[in-house]
C-alpha cells in the first residue's frame, strides 16, 4: 500500500437539527485499502457514508481526497461540476438495493455503457466492448447483455451494478450493505467476487454493513460505531479477535452465539 492517504477525514460531524447523525469521525484511507464500518441500526454508518460520498453536507469537519494529479483537495470546496465528475469517474457507489444504482428500463449492457457515455465516450464499438468486458468481469454471461435488469436475480442485479461502477476504473468505492437482502450462498459468491476485484484492481473501498462476516472477508481495517461515534478502530482481525470496547465485545459475542 502507498504511504500517501487517498482520503483524509478530520473531525467529521453531521447533525439532523439537535440529533447527532455522526460526530468527531477522523480516519485515513490508503490506496488498495478496504475499511469496514459496522454498528447497530442508528449508529451513524449511513450518515457517515453519505457525507463521504458528498450526498450530505457535514455540519463541521473536513474530507480531503487525493485526485489523480496527486493533489489533496477538500471535497466540499469543489464545484458542483467537479464533485459530479468525481462521482462519475473516480468514485463508485454501490447501493444495497440494486434498483437504486441501476436504470431498470435500460439493458444490462446499456447500464454499464451509459456510465462511459456520461464521461464523453462516443465510440459505439468501444462502449460495447467495455460493457461486455466489465459484465464478464462480474461473471455475467455476454448472452445476457441485452436483457433488462428486471429479468435478473437479485445477486445478478448487484453484479451489474458493480460492473456499472467499475467501467470508469474508479479508485474509491463506497458500498452500503452490498450483500444485504441476498441469500447466504449468493452473498458468499458476491463477497468472493468483490474480494477478487478489490485486490486485482487495487481498489480502495469503504463498506458499511451490520454483518461482521462481510468485514471479516473484505475489510483490512474496521471502524465500530455506536450512537454516531467511533468507539473502536483497528485492523479487522485484531478488532474481531480481541475487541476492546464493551460494545464491540457485545457485537462479536452476539455473532459467536448465533
Ligand atoms: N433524515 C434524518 N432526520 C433526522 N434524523 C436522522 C435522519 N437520518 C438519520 N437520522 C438519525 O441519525 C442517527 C444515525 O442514523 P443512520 O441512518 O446514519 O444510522 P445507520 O447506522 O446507518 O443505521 P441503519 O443500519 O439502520 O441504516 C440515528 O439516530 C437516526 O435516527
Amino acid at each position: 500500500m502507498s504511504d500517501q492517504a487517498l482520503l483524509s477525514v478530520r473531525g467529521l460531524d453531521h447533525r439532523y437539527g439537535e440529533q447527532i447523525g455522526c460526530t468527531n469521525v477522523s480516519f485515513e484511507l490508503y490506496p488498495g485499502e478496504v475499511l469496514g464500518i459496522v454498528g447497530e441500526s442508528g449508529a451513524g454508518k449511513s450518515t457517515l457514508l453519505r457525507c463521504l460520498a458528498t450526498q450530505l453536507e457535514p455540519t463541521s469537519g473536513t474530507v480531503e481526497y487525493r485526485g489523480r494529479d496527486g493533489v489533496m483537495r477538500d471535497i466540499f470546496a469543489l464545484s458542483e461540476a467537479e464533485r459530479r465528475l468525481l462521482l462519475r469517474t473516480d468514485w463508485g457507489l454501490v447501493h444495497q438495493n440494486p434498483r437504486d444504482g441501476l436504470r431498470m428500463g435500460v439493458s444490462a449492457g446499456g447500464n454499464v455503457g451509459e456510465r462511459l457515455m456520461a464521461v464523453g465516450e462516443r465510440h459505439y464499438g468501444q462502449i460495447r466492448a467495455q460493457a461486455g468486458h466489465w459484465l464478464q468481469a462480474v461473471e455475467i454471461d455476454l448472452e445476457r447483455m441485452a436483457d433488462m435488469p428486471e429479468t435478473f436475480s437479485g445477486g445478478m442485479q448487484q453484479r451489474v451494478q458493480i460492473a456499472r461502477n467499475l467501467v470508469t476504473r474508479p479508485r474509491l468505492m463506497f458500498m452500503d450493505e452490498p450483500t444485504g437482502g441476498l441469500d447466504v450462498s449468493v452473498q458468499a459468491r458476491l463477497l468472493d467476487l468483490l474480494r477478487r476485484l478489490v485486490s486485482e484492481l487495487h481498489l480502495s473501498a469503504i463498506v458499511v454493513t451490520h454483518d461482521l462476516g462481510v468485514v471479516r472477508l473484505l475489510a483490512h481495517r474496521l471502524m465500530v460505531m455506536q450512537g454516531g461515534r467511533v468507539v473502536e478502530h483497528g485492523l479487522t482481525d485484531q478488532v474481531l479477535d480481541d475487541p476492546q470496547h464493551p460494545y464491540t465485545q457485545l457485537l462479536v459475542s452476539s455473532i459467536l452465539r448465533v
